[in-house]
């Protein structure tokens, strides 16, 4: 009885040293997502975005978003499409990395690797401009603004700077496609990441009287501030 209950105590020390041990790393690694990761980032989605569904509907919400990933991600001719994860425990440089260069499906790399690590946040970046006023008489797609989505922070993560992580990892990546500058939407009733984006260098954009700027396909009552940073801009924080 005694040695059973010094095991169930161990067992308890073991597991909160499981759940101290992320907040104490400081090994997150900022990087493109790999196939491998495409759970994970499914599951940080759908926790970040709709935290109040429980099993079985969660799964099922999981399920779709990763369908949807790797499936219905069509990306126009010339345009790109990547997917950066936040990740924790996995090897700093490539070293032990299989597939080719070449091969992407939805955004994600089709390299894998021994070690993997685990995502504890997620962005997407891309050069569709879907939701960017489009150009001129024929309305063009517009170049030169990477639009960033999807971003989110599995919730006992947050506030370690990760978000930052990812914008930072985000505009290096556009300013390596030689963009100048990158957009976002915000929505108006979430006033935690309006803060993350403005101490980011990002600004609010106004539409003028009647224009009919696109808008992210979401519930029809959700309104949107569109942000946009120079990516010359210097941020207020560190
Ligand atoms: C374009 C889009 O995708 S918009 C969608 C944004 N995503 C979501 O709303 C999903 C749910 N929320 C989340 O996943 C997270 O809370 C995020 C992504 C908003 C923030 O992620 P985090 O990793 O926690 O942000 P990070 O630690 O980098 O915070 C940077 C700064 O943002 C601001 N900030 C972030 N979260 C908060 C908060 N809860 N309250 C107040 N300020 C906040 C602060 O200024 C913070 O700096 P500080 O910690 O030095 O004060």
């Amino acid at each position: 009885m005694e040695g059973g209950l010094y095991l169930f105590v161990g067992a308890c020390r073991a597991t909160q040293v499981v759940h101290l041990f992320p907040t104490v790393s400081p090994e997150i690694v900022v990087r493109e997502a790999r196939l491998e990761d495409c759970w994970e980032v499914a599951e940080t989605h759908c926790s970040s975005f709709f935290p109040e569904y429980s099993f079985p509907l969660d799964f099922v919400l999981r399920v779709d978003r990763l369908v949807g990933m790797l499936s219905g991600f069509s990306i126009p001719p010339g345009c790109r499409r990547t997917c950066l994860v936040a990740v924790i425990g996995g090897s700093v440089g490539d070293t032990f990395l299989f597939g080719t260069e070449d091969f992407k499906i939805g955004g994600f790399d089709g390299k894998f690797s021994l070690n993997k690590g685990y995502v504890t946040g997620i962005l997407t970046i891309d050069t569709v401009a879907d939701f960017l006023p489009r150009k001129g008489p024929l309305r063009q797609r517009r170049t030169g603004i990477a639009y960033i989505s999807n971003v989110a922070v599995r919730e006992r993560f947050r506030r370690k700077g990760i978000a930052k992580r990812l914008i930072a990892k985000a505009e290096a990546q556009a300013k390596s496609w030689g963009f100048r500058a990158v957009a976002l939407h915000c929505d108006l009733n979430n006033p935690d990441a309006k803060k993350l984006y403005k101490d980011q260098g990002f600004r609010c954009i106004t539409a003028s009287e009647g224009a009919n700027w696109p808008q992210p396909k979401t519930a029809p009552d959700v309104k949107f501030n569109f942000m946009m940073k120079l990516l010359n801009t210097p941020t207020t924080t560190a």
